[in-house]
């Protein structure tokens, strides 16, 4: 079946989000790799949404993270401040709760965060490396003097979730019909943007205007995203705009597909509006990682994706110009 047809025949009314086994993505058996990316595909076209297993980020890395979030984002709020993400030059460092509002029917995101790119580990390796590719997305990351070792703790997490998603881009090529390399050219300064976030617990009366992360869909290509064990927060909008529930699950992460990818693929991937409201009574951590092609890169549709019936959805953009002004509505500025 053709990529135009099987979007044609999706079912978009899902009540669950399937979970892909990675454990064969370096397999080199084409039939092996092949299975893979019909799974990828269907996922792909009916939900936007999937959980991968034996994704291969060690545990280690993930608690450490998390340790160094916590005490991040319980220091005050002025100190958080001095890096206020208003000041940053493209979107770097921290934001406060309500200073983003993903969603203009609600009054604000109840979530602070910390966002940063890419970067190596090594600090002189860091101070060398400029990213002039980046466009209107350059700007050096800022980092807190406080806790000590943030900065280790989130690249030592970063690292290897960038890994795993230049793995996955083959496999989205494959899944889309074309050769396995189709991104290599497009993701070789990759684009990958990190956001620590922390819910608040949210109690009293429901308002759903003021919600952990109002109803949105992510910008870039995918996003690979990591929730707290044990708490209930995320969910997705199917096309019977009923919120299905996409609740953590030990040993996995969520990946979900972006609008970028939406206009590689003239909206044959689905970029699923998605929200997250924690109810839970607990404080809750999530760490989503945007993946976007590099940002001189236009984003052209794929020619299987269009035909007669199934024009060209979008105009073309490059993904850097594209991103800035989705971060600009987010933030307000
Ligand atoms: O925290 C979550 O579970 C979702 C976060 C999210 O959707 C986002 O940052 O775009
Ligand atoms: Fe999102």
């Amino acid at each position: 079946m053709s990529l135009v047809e099987a979007a044609e025949k999706a079912d978009t009314a899902f009540s669950g989000i399937p979970i892909i086994d990675l454990k064969d993505i370096a397999n080199p058996d084409p039939s092996v790799k092949r299975a893979l990316a019909n799974q990828v595909r269907d996922a792909c076209i009916n939900v936007g949404f999937l959980y991968v297993k034996n994704h291969g980020i060690p545990e280690q890395a993930i608690s450490d993270a998390l340790a160094a979030m916590k005490e991040y984002f319980s220091l005050p709020l002025e100190t958080k401040m001095e890096l206020d993400i208003n000041k940053s030059s493209n979107f770097k460092g921290y934001n406060a709760v309500l200073s983003s509002n993903n969603d203009p029917e609600s009054a604000g995101d109840m979530h602070e965060g910390f966002e940063f790119n890419r970067e190596p580990i090594d600090p002189v390796e860091a101070a060398n490396e400029k990213r002039l590719h980046d466009g209107v997305m350059a700007g050096a990351n800022v980092w807190p003097r406080d806790p000590p070792g943030f900065r280790e703790a989130m690249l030592r997490y970063y690292h290897p979730v960038v890994n795993l998603g230049l793995a996955l881009f083959p496999l989205f090529a494959l899944a889309l019909d074309l050769p396995a390399d189709f991104f290599d050219d497009k993701t070789r300064h990759c684009a990958a943007l990190m956001r620590a976030l922390h819910y608040p617990p949210q109690t009293g009366p429901v308002d759903d205007r003021v919600i952990g992360i109002g109803a949105h869909t992510d910008f870039e290509c995918f996003t690979i995203l990591w929730q707290e064990p044990g708490i209930q927060a995320l969910q997705i909008l199917n096309a019977d705009k009923k919120w299905i529930d996409a609740p953590p699950i030990p040993g996995t992460l969520v990946v979900n597909l972006g609008d970028q990818f939406a206009r590689w693929t003239n909206d044959v991937f689905r970029s699923t509006v998605h929200r997250a409201i924690n109810r839970s009574g607990m404080r809750r951590y999530s760490i989503p990682l945007f993946f976007g092609t590099d940002y001189d890169v236009r984003l052209e549709p794929i020619p299987s994706c269009v035909s007669e019936d199934r024009p060209v959805h979008y105009e073309v953009v490059t993904a850097g110009e594209y991103v800035k002004e989705r971060l600009k509505k987010a933030y307000g500025h």
